[in-house]
């Protein structure tokens, strides 16, 4: 029996930098994590250990660092296609370079309508996210959100659903809908401001969120899906994961306390998972 490689792809994970973007009265500040994949001709390295066509993770990383200083003054999406071009067009045994990046959220301080010119506050969790995907046939943007955590008061239920012997849940018509969303959609064009694209779409998202009556979590989904694609003809499709973060009736009952959807216990685990992409038919 012939045993032989199968698809493979190295590169370096987590590359962490931060940039200082200094103007005469004001700073910025930037911070993104960096994965660089590439895929290609490595045969021979697997089957005989030969380097000589491997570009070390090492020099990869440093790349990323160097390239930063000129080419990082924008998008993540942007400094991505930077990066991928550049290791594409230098790498002829190279047919895929995949650039990832993860841009976390920092917020000028603001002190009486004054925006502070040299700190910033961190703003969660959250991340803007991209990745950048090259080969002989062009360049592929997918960019998103993850780590966003958005909760309802109400506006939200789970009725009529299956009932069998096993079923405890009860029926709910006014609940909390809380998630941790992460959404990636794919651009048709690598050439948008990004930027403008992201906050527009992000923001989308979260109104339909908010003003959604929802019925479950997955028409919610569909609908922060659909409200995307008919608004931006720029978006191809899109993919919503949207963990179901538990707020449960608390049983005040029992001590006679009356509980008029008030007090809740919040439960990490187990949790509800939906996911979902929604596309152009
Ligand atoms: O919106 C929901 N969808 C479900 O599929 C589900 N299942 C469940 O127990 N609660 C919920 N909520």
């Amino acid at each position: 029996m012939a045993i032989k490689l199968g698809k493979n792809a190295y590169g370096k994970n987590a590359i962490n930098l931060s940039k200082i973007i200094r103007h005469d009265d004001c700073h910025e500040f930037r911070q993104i994590s960096v994965n660089v994949s590439l895929e290609g001709d490595f045969e021979t390295a697997h089957t005989f250990g030969d380097n000589s066509r491997i570009l070390p993770t090492d020099t990869q990383k440093n790349t990323v660092y160097a390239l930063a200083k000129e080419y990082f003054t924008g998008s993540i999406e942007e400094f991505g296609i930077h990066l991928s071009k550049h290791f594409f067009s230098k790498n002829p045994q190279v047919s895929e370079v995949k650039i990832e990046i993860a841009e976390f959220c920092w917020k000028r301080m603001n002190f009486e309508g004054n925006p502070h010119t040299h700190s910033f506050v961190n703003g969660g969790n959250e991340k803007h996210t991209t990745i950048v995907q090259q080969n002989a046939d062009g360049i592929y943007i997918t960019s998103g959100i993850k780590d966003l955590l958005i909760l309802k008061t109400t506006d939200s239920s789970f009725t009529n659903y299956i009932k069998d012997e096993y079923t405890t849940l009860k029926e709910a018509d006014d609940r909390i809908f809380a998630t941790e969303c992460e959404a990636s959609w794919e651009y048709s064009s690598d050439n948008l401001n990004f930027t403008e694209q992201y906050d527009q779409i992000r923001n989308l998202l979260l109104k339909t969120f908010a003003d959604h009556k929802s019925l479950c979590v997955q028409q919610t989904l569909f609908e922060m899906g659909e409200k995307v694609l008919e608004n931006y003809e720029t978006v191809k499709e899109i993919s919503l994961k949207m963990p179901n973060k538990h707020h449960i009736l608390f049983n005040l009952e029992q001590f006679g306390i009356p509980n008029r959807n008030e007090i809740f216990i919040a439960t990490d685990e187990p949790y509800g998972y939906i996911t979902g992409t929604v596309i152009r038919d």
